[in-house]
């Protein structure tokens, strides 16, 4: 039974924001003052399922968490400056991390390793250290890279249990399903596309096939709308000429794949989504870290499914995939092993 106060925020926020079970819920936003973390902490906020939210990052949170705490949901908020990281963790069930710098014109993801990798290396240290139990959402670049880290920090402090440990990939499936649904005249919201691989480039791989709405996409368009979605993330940064890149749409991913998680935290059945995890699908071949549709529940990962049957066209995509994903993963748990 929907609370009165759950009841209307789904009929204010849509069908994605969706509150099955009243439960105390703390959430931390690792990175809140940036571009993502404020507009993430905004929508959090909002979410009936977060009944606690602890933002933090070096320079900022205070005053994004004054700003939000102002909002008329009942969700508890308090902000963090950069000395005060431990109190920021202190009892969360879920760790959101967006903290780290984006790409400009130009650079690729793997560009932002030198930068991005020490700073999810030392927050991950700290999840592990003081909420060991956590589970993290990575959203920091390169992620193809950033979960192997933060994954293989938690193996070192012996606390890794690879159930609880995302990268967040939503963004291609928001991505994906509003590319297809401009080419066959679909609610969006309606047509879900499964986005499996990594995230970046060519180890983003689109299913269309596996989609009543996209199957039907060939030649031309076939290949301009998996290009748009591989490289979508390009045409925002170029777009924001140097001002970084995709924070709205990654804050209203960002959320969606929380309210995903805690939703099948609560309970809720048959919550499938594709995220980036520890996966066995291509340990075979080396690559143990890969995006496919994964069921949520009680704690975390409950179910890894199989990528399904593919087309030859997707078949391709995976064969270019799998090589860079691979190189992506071992950089990262290469710079970890080499940490002190
Ligand atoms: N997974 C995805 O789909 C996706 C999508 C968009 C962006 N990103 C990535 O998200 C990251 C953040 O992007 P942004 O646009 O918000 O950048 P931003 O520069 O606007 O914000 C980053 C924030 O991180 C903070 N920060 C830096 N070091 C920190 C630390 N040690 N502890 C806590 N906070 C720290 C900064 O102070 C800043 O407020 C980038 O790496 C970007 O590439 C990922
Ligand atoms: O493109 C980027 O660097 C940010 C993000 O990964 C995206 O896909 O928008």
């Amino acid at each position: 039974m929907l609370s009165k106060y759950a009841a209307r925020s789904l009929s204010v926020h849509g069908r994605w924001f969706s509150s099955s079970t009243a439960r105390h819920t703390k959430v931390a936003v690792l990175g809140a003052g940036g571009g993502i973390g404020q507009p993430l902490s905004l929508l959090l906020k909002v979410d009936p399922l977060v009944t606690s939210l602890s933002l933090y990052d070096i320079r900022g949170a205070p005053g994004v968490a004054a700003d939000v705490s102002h909002i008329d949901t009942p969700g508890e908020v308090n902000g963090y400056p950069a000395d005060k990281l431990d109190e920021a963790l202190d009892g969360v069930k879920v760790v959101v991390i967006p903290a780290g710098v984006p790409r400009k014109p130009g650079m690729t993801r793997d560009d932002l390793f030198n930068t991005n990798a020490s700073i999810v290396r030392d927050l991950a240290a700290a999840v592990a250290r003081v909420s060991p139990e956590a589970h993290v959402l990575v959203i920091s670049n390169p992620v193809n890279s950033t979960v192997p880290i933060v994954s293989a920090v938690f193996e070192k402090a012996g606390v890794y249990d690879p159930r609880r440990i995302f990268g967040v990939t939503t963004l291609d499936v928001v991505r994906a399903g509003r590319f297809v649904s401009g080419i066959v005249g679909t609610n969006p919201v309606d047509t879900p596309i499964t986005v499996i691989g990594g995230h970046s480039g060519a180890t983003i791989v689109p299913l269309l096939s596996q989609s009543s709405f996209g199957k039907g996409i060939s030649g031309e368009a076939y290949n301009k709308v998996v290009n748009r979605i591989q490289y979508g993330g390009d045409e925002v940064v170029k777009a924001k000429d140097g001002a970084g890149s995709a924070t709205l749409s990654m804050a209203y991913a960002g959320a969606k794949f929380t309210n995903a998680l805690l939703r099948g935290l609560a309970g809720e059945k048959s919550v499938i989504t594709p995220t980036f995890i520890k996966s066995p699908l291509f340990a075979d071949q080396d690559i143990d870290f890969f995006s496919s549709n994964v069921e949520l529940g009680p704690n975390g990962v409950e179910k890894i499914h199989s990528i399904g049957e593919l087309t030859g066209e997707e078949q391709k995509l995976l064969e270019a995939c799998l090589p860079e994903l691979k190189k992506n993963i071992e950089k990262g748990k290469a710079f970890v092993e080499s940490s002190p």
